[in-house]
């Protein structure tokens, strides 16, 4: 059940004593960011500012993510479990999440591979400043969109053809330089992955 401002008298809060644990995944990757608790005041708070807010049980108020470290949470959505007991946020951090300086309080565990593309986009995002000697992505963007578009065509060829005489490392080899580089062309445009599946996902419900 996706929670607004009418529906949140539904959850089960007398069975929790009024406090639901609140999980909070980055509503991109997917990563599991933190756990909360939250009360009513706490779900109000984050729908009307889209700052995740949470009731700290150590200092006994709301206490919204970031407030001092500036490592905010913006929100994307609240959803109830199958019993109404226990949330789920899905938010983009500003920053780091875990207050060790690290992404997520999990991380020593191990990351979901689509996680790992979210990473590398980031990555390659923050080449468009890197010296074009130090980086290989940084140099392409040096060169330009038309000569990104080429390696993009480039690879897609190198791809279909390794495809054609059923080479499979081949195959997997140069669907990672054209998956790469498409990277790079959509943020030399000024675009995301999460553009493109958004695409796709609006294809798919269709
Ligand atoms: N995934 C890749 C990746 N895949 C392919 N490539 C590069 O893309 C190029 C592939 O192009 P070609 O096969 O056509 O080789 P080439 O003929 O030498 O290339 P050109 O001279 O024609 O441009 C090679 O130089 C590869 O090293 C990549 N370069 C970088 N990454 C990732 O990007 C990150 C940042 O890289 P830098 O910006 O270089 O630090 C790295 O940590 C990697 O994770």
């Amino acid at each position: 059940m996706k929670i607004t401002q009418n529906n949140i008298n539904e959850l089960a809060w007398e069975k929790m004593d009024n406090l639901l644990p609140c999980v909070v995944q980055h509503a991109i990757s997917g990563k599991v960011l933190m756990l909360g608790y939250m009360n009513t005041d706490a779900i109000v708070k984050t729908l009307e500012t889209k700052q995740v807010t949470f009731f700290s049980r150590s200092k006994l108020r709301l206490w919204t993510k970031g407030e001092t470290s500036g490592n905010v949470l913006s929100l994307s959505s609240i959803s109830a479990d199958c019993d109404k007991d226990a949330l789920l946020v899905l938010a983009l951090p500003k920053g780091p999440t875990c207050h060790t300086g690290a992404q997520t309080c999990w991380f020593e565990s191990e990351n979901p591979d689509m996680a790992f593309l979210a990473d590398l986009e980031a990555l390659l995002a923050e080449r468009k400043y890197a010296d074009p000697d130090s980086s290989y992505t940084a140099s392409l963007y040096a060169k330009g969109i038309k000569r990104i578009a080429q390696k993009v065509g480039e690879e897609g060829v190198e791809t279909a053809l390794a495809a054609t005489v059923m080479d499979k490392d081949e195959l997997k080899n140069e669907s990672a330089d054209l998956l790469y580089h498409l990277t790079v062309l959509l943020q030399a445009c000024d675009l995301s992955l999460q553009d493109v599946l958004n695409v796709l996902k609006e294809r798919h419900s269709q």
